[in-house]
C-alpha cells in the first residue's frame, strides 16, 4: 500500500519569507509550476511501475492545498469531488471515472503558528535570538507564542509590517461544517500538537481505506508532513528536529498489510534534498 504524499507549492507567504500556519494564502505562479511537476514526477512513475495512479486525495482546509491538488488531478485528466471531513468520518469512494474524491480536514492544515503567523521570518530570528527561534521552529515540544484570536478575527485597515497582521478574519464561519466546538481549534501549537490532532485522521480515516480505495495522495504542510513521517516511520522526538520539507516534491511511503512502515523515498531526491535545506535555513539566512 502506498501514500504519496507533499507539502503544497509554494505560497505568497513561503515567497515573502513569512510565516504563514492557518493563514489562507494562495499559491504563487512558481508554485502552480511546482505542482504541475510534481503530477509529472507521479505519473512518470507510476508508469515505470506498472502502478495506477493513486485514487483518492486528502487536504486541509487550506486553499493552498487545493489549488495544489486541482493542478495535479487536472495533470491526470481527473475531476476532483470535494468533501470537508465533519465530525463524523464518512465513507470515501474511490476515483470512479473521471471523479476523483477528495476529503478536506482541519487536521491536516499547518501547525497554528500563533503569534507568529504573518510576521517575517528574520524579524522572528531577530527578537529570539537563533536559539530559540529554532526551538519554537522545529523541536517536537517547540510552542510559539499564542494568537490573540479576538484580534485576528478584526478585518481592518491596518494591516501591520508585512500586510499579513489580519490572519483568520474567517475563521468563525471557515469551520462552521466540521461541527467541531471552536475550543478544539488551536492558537497556537508544537509539532507534538500536531501530531496529536492529525493522527485520528490517519488512523480512523485514511489507512483503513487503503485497502478498499488503493493508493492515496496526500497533500498537507510542511508540519503535516513532517507530523505524518514521525508517526509512520516511527521518527524519534529528536531526530524530528532536522526533517525539512520543501515544496511539492512527491514521496512515496509504502506500507505492508499491516500498515507498518516498509520505506520512503522522494521521487526527485537531489531537489528534495538542496531544497529542504533551503527551508532549514528561512529566516536564518538572505
Ligand atoms: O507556516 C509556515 O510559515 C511554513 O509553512 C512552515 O514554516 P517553518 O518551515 O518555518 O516551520
Amino acid at each position: 500500500m502506498r501514500l504519496y504524499v507533499l507539502r503544497h507549492g509554494q505560497s505568497e507567504v513561503n515567497s515573502k519569507n513569512i510565516f504563514g500556519g492557518w493563514i489562507d494564502v494562495h499559491l504563487t505562479e512558481k508554485g502552480l509550476q511546482q505542482a504541475k511537476n510534481s503530477a509529472i514526477l507521479i505519473k512518470e512513475y507510476c508508469k515505470s511501475q506498472g502502478l495506477e495512479l493513486p485514487k483518492v486525495g486528502y487536504t486541509s482546509r487550506l486553499i493552498r492545498t487545493e489549488e495544489t491538488i486541482n493542478v495535479i488531478l487536472k495533470e491526470f485528466s481527473k475531476e476532483p469531488e470535494f468533501h470537508i471531513v465533519s465530525g463524523a468520518l464518512p465513507t470515501q469512494r474511490a476515483s470512479d471515472g473521471d471523479i476523483f474524491p477528495v476529503y478536506q480536514s482541519w487536521r491536516l492544515n499547518e501547525r497554528h503558528y500563533g503569534s507568529w503567523q504573518g510576521q517575517g521570518k528574520h524579524k522572528m530570528l531577530g527578537e529570539y535570538g537563533e536559539e530559540k527561534y529554532m526551538y519554537i521552529r522545529r523541536d517536537y515540544f517547540g510552542k510559539p507564542p499564542k494568537a490573540d484570536l479576538n484580534r485576528e478575527m478584526v478585518q481592518d485597515f491596518d494591516q501591520g509590517d508585512t500586510g499579513y497582521e489580519f490572519k483568520e478574519p474567517n475563521r468563525h464561519v471557515k469551520y462552521l461544517e466540521e461541527e467541531i466546538n471552536h475550543d478544539e481549534l488551536p492558537n497556537g501549537e508544537s509539532l507534538c500538537d500536531v501530531v496529536q490532532r492529525l493522527n485520528p485522521l490517519l488512523q480512523d480515516m485514511i489507512l483503513p481505506s487503503l485497502r478498499d480505495t488503493g493508493d492515496c495522495l496526500i497533500v498537507g504542510h510542511g508540519s503535516t508532513v513532517r507530523s505524518l513521517l514521525k508517526i509512520l516511520e516511527g521518527i524519534s522526538d529528536s531526530e524530528i528536529k532536522e526533517v525539512n520539507i520543501p515544496n511539492a516534491i512527491p514521496s512515496v511511503i509504502e506500507l505492508d498489510d499491516n500498515f507498518k512502515f516498509v520505506r520512503k523515498f522522494y521521487l526527485d531526491p537531489e531537489n528534495a534534498k538542496v531544497n529542504a535545506e533551503l527551508v532549514r535555513q528561512e529566516g536564518l539566512k538572505g
